[in-house]
Parts: structure tokens; C-alpha cells; sequence
């Protein structure tokens, strides 16, 4: 299948996918045009790519800080309220994706289509989770084409206003920061980028690939971090085997994006939770636009009823033949590998020509989470958390948030509310000397979520 990518990279959409991606104009959803083509270079440029990266590489670390103050900041009344992960994490990235590609955080915002102001959670709601929602809502005559022409009203309505109030804070924010850069404020960002220096896009094609990033970076890498810190969570003996391993790579040191690669526990568990969790449990559907052969069968390009293919990422990474004992979590099956862990080794990214452009992102930014979290606190699920399942929407939710107690680890301490936290290295902990690091002198100094 990962061969045949290529050769299958054309989208079929229903109802609803399409009115929410305003018939195609999102590098996701789009076809594989001209256009997608276009578009697909600006984001790599701007936002996603290796170059892009380096650049973003300051709001990365403002976020795994932000995340640590606020854990450490909320770690004395653990115990009594147990964490729930999901909130800091989901703000925190939608924080990260705004400053990639606005320039900066978002406060509330004035909505001049709608006549009101909105406050922060109520952007997220209107960018990020009702058009998730509103990508699964069913209409029926997706599955009887030839009976599309019977209205069916309440459904359009739904999704039109979805789409409509995400349109309308869309275009607040792009008015916004246009007048920024007409009165000579450049930022480092993808509206900028965009405006400046791509080709002139429709309005309506400006507002979409700006969209596109800030509800792609708020969702599958959450959905990611929080299963995997659900699962570390569950087995205290991987948890301690990560730590074990952070410690040994980074000592008295704060984790960063450089010591990754000397990390291979670390990356196996970022590659089993998705396998196990795959964010992304069914890709879109496409079509096959070149004759190809899949699993033994030909599957000809071209006829008059062009065949679709629902790509079953779950099922694939849940197959007995594949994984021994899929339904465990396991990191240790990705340690056995002899290759190094290719990322279609899941398919969870997609692969060939749609492979996923944010790839490398998600996995810097949960890795780093990840590694930090467990650098800095050990973790317990609360104590009636049962079992919890996947809920299948257009991405893979735990169903209910994860709450856990977190404790600090020796050494590593946090100070007062507020998110005021002070590191003591281990070494100073254990009594061998001042080895704090020029990072943490940094954070000590910029106690703030920024
Ligand atoms: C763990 C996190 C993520 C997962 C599991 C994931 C998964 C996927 C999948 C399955 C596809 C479809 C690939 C295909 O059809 O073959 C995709 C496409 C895409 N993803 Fe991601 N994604 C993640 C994070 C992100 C992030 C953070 C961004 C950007 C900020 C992003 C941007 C994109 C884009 C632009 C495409 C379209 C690529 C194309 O059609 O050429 N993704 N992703």
C-alpha cells in the first residue's frame, strides 16, 4: 500500500468535507493539482519545512516552558484535582500555531461580521473543534448519490454556519494583521510570508491556508501527547525506563529538540502510541487516478465509476499478521527493529504524495513534551480512571480526557502559583555543585507563560 501512495492521491470528499473546505481549498483536502502543488510549497517554506523549522524553533521552546510552568505550578493541588492534560496542551498548541502563522498569541478578538467580541476559548471553539465536529456529520446522500438532489436543509445549515463563523474570525484576524504590516510591523509568520512574498491567492483561498495550519497543529499532536502520556501513565516501568534514559542523555540538563535523536525509547514511544492510537484511524477518501495493483487485485484509473479507497490506518496497524499482541502498547516492539523507524513504518502520516507536510513538527513537539513531562514529574493515572477507549471522529480523541497526579521529581522543584518555577539541577539537589545551566538560569528569569 505505502508503495501504491502515489498513485492514489486524488481526494473524494462527502458533503460535509466539502462545504468545510470550501470545495477543496486545503492543501489536506484538495486534489493533487497545480494548486495543491502551490500551496503545499508556501506551508513547507513558511511553516513546516526544515528552514521554516529553525526559524519556529524559539515558539517550540517557549512551549515545553510554558507547559513545565504550568505543570509545576499546578502540581501542589494534584493530588487533591487531578490534572487534566488536554486543556494546557490543546492552548498551548493553539498558542504555538498562532505565533507560526500570525506572529503572535491571540487575545480575544473583535468579530466585526458577527457584531461581538470573542474571547480566546471561544476562538478555539469556532477555528478548531466545531469544524471538527461538523467533518463528521453524516449526510445521507453520501451514500445514494443519485438521490442528491433532495434537499436536506438542516444539515447544509449546520455546516454553512460552522463555516460561516470560522469565516468570520478568519477574516477578522487577517484584517487585523494586514493593517499590521501596512504600518511597516513585519513578523516572522506565515500571514506575512503569504502576503508578501507568495503569489496573490483569492481571498477566500488567503483565508483557508491560513486556517489550515492553526487547526492541523491544535489537534492530531494533542490527541498524540496525551495518549502516549495515558499509556506512560498505566506502566510505571516504561515511564521509569524513559526517565532513565532522558537522564542518561541529558543529566542535569532540560531536555531539548538536539538530543532527541540519542533517544530511541523516547522515539519508540512516540511511534507505538500511533500505532496503537493512530490520530488519524481512516485517511480521506481518494480515488485512483492511475491504473495501480493493491494487495493482488488490479485497480484500473480512468472509468466512468472511479474507484474510492478508504485507507484503514487502524486496522492495518491493529493486524495480527503484522504486530505480535497488537492491542498492547509497546514501545519495546519499535526497539527490536533493526532499521531505524521509518515513518510509514505505521502509515499514521500517510505517505507518497500526500503524505503529511507537519509531519516533523508533531513529532519534535510531542516528543519534547513528552520527554519533558517525564523529565520533570512522575505520573499516575487518578486512582478511578478505568480502562479508555479511542472515539472515532475525523481524528481519534481519547474519549475522556486523561486525569492524572503528577509529583515532581527530586531535584526538580516548582515555587508558588503563578507559574513562578525554579529548577534545582540534580546534581545541586544531590549536593555536587552549581551546575545550573544557562537554560535554566533563562527559565528561572522568565517565570512567565509567555
Ligand atoms: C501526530 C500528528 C499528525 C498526524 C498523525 C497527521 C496525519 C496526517 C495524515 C494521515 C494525512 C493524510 C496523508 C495522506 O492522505 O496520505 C495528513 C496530511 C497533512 N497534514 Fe498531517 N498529521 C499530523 C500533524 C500535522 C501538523 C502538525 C500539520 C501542520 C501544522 C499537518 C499538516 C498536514 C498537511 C498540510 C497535510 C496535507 C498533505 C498533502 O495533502 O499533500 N499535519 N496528516
Amino acid at each position: 500500500m505505502v508503495t501504491r501512495f502515489d498513485s492514489i492521491s486524488t481526494r473524494k470528499l462527502s458533503k460535509a468535507l466539502n462545504i468545510l473546505t470550501s470545495d477543496k481549498t486545503m492543501i489536506a483536502m484538495s486534489d493533487y493539482t497545480d494548486y495543491h502543488k502551490m500551496v503545499k510549497r508556501y506551508i513547507l517554506t513558511s511553516v513546516l519545512g526544515p528552514i521554516a523549522r529553525n526559524k519556529h524553533r524559539v515558539h517550540r521552546d517557549t512551549m515545553s516552558k510554558n507547559l513545565s510552568n504550568q505543570l509545576h505550578a499546578f502540581a501542589p493541588r494534584s493530588a487533591h484535582e487531578p490534572i487534566n492534560l488536554r486543556k494546557i496542551i490543546q492552548s498551548e498548541l493553539f498558542s504555538l500555531a498562532f505565533k507560526q502563522v500570525m506572529g503572535k498569541d491571540i487575545g480575544s478578538l473583535y468579530v466585526g461580521d458577527l457584531g461581538i467580541t470573542m474571547e480566546r476559548e471561544e476562538v478555539f471553539r469556532v477555528l478548531v473543534t466545531d469544524p471538527i465536529m461538523g467533518a463528521i456529520e453524516v449526510d445521507w446522500r453520501d451514500f445514494f448519490p443519485y438521490l442528491k438532489w433532495i434537499p436536506n436543509t438542516g444539515f447544509e445549515k449546520n455546516i454553512e454556519r460552522i463555516v460561516n463563523r470560522k469565516d468570520a474570525v478568519m477574516k477578522a484576524l487577517i484584517q487585523e494583521h494586514t493593517k499590521r504590516i501596512d504600518s511597516g510591523e513585519s513578523l516572522e509568520c506565515f500571514i506575512d510570508y503569504l502576503l508578501s512574498k507568495a503569489q496573490p491567492l483569492t481571498d477566500k483561498q488567503l483565508l483557508m491556508t491560513l486556517w489550515e495550519p492553526i487547526i492541523e497543529t491544535a489537534d492530531t499532536t494533542m490527541i498524540t501527547t496525551e495518549w502516549a502520556m495515558y499509556e506512560l501513565s498505566k506502566s510505571p516501568k516504561k515511564q521509569e525506563r524513559l526517565y532513565d534514559e532522558i537522564q542518561n542523555v541529558c543529566g542535569s540538563q532540560t531536555i531539548t529538540e538536539e538530543k532527541l535523536n540519542q533517544m530511541p525509547y523516547l522515539t519508540a514511544v512516540f511511534h507505538e502510541t500511533l500505532r496503537r492510537h493512530s490520530p488519524v484511524a481512516i485517511m480521506p477518501l481518494r480515488y485512483v487516478h492511475e491504473d495501480t495493483e493493491l494487495g493482488g487485485y488490479h485497480v484500473p484509473a480512468g472509468t466512468e465509476m472511479l474507484m474510492q479507497l478508504a485507507i484503514n490506518i487502524y486496522g492495518c496497524n491493529m493486524e495480527k499478521g503484522i504486530w505480535e499482541n497488537p492491542e498492547e502498547w509497546s514501545p519495546e516492539r519499535f526497539l527490536a527493529e533493526t532499521e531505524p523507524i521509518d515513518l510509514q513504518r505505521t502509515m499514521a502520516f500517510g505517505g507518497g504524495k500526500r503524505v503529511c507536510a507537519g509531519a516533523a513538527q508533531a513529532m519534535l513537539i510531542a516528543c519534547m513534551s513528552i520527554g519533558r513531562m517525564v523529565q520533570e514529574f512522575e505520573w499516575r493515572l487518578k486512582e478511578d480512571t478505568g480502562e479508555d477507549v479511542n472515539t472515532l471522529g475525523l481524528t481519534t480523541q481519547k474519549l475522556n480526557p486523561m486525569l492524572a497526579v503528577i509529583k515532581p521529581r527530586k531535584g526538580c522543584s516548582g515555587g508558588g502559583g503563578g507559574g513562578d518555577r525554579r529548577w534545582l539541577p540534580m546534581a545541586a539537589a544531590i549536593g555536587g555543585g552549581d551546575h545550573e545551566t544557562v537554560y535554566n538560569i533563562h527559565e528561572r528569569n522568565n517565570p512567565k507563560i509567555v
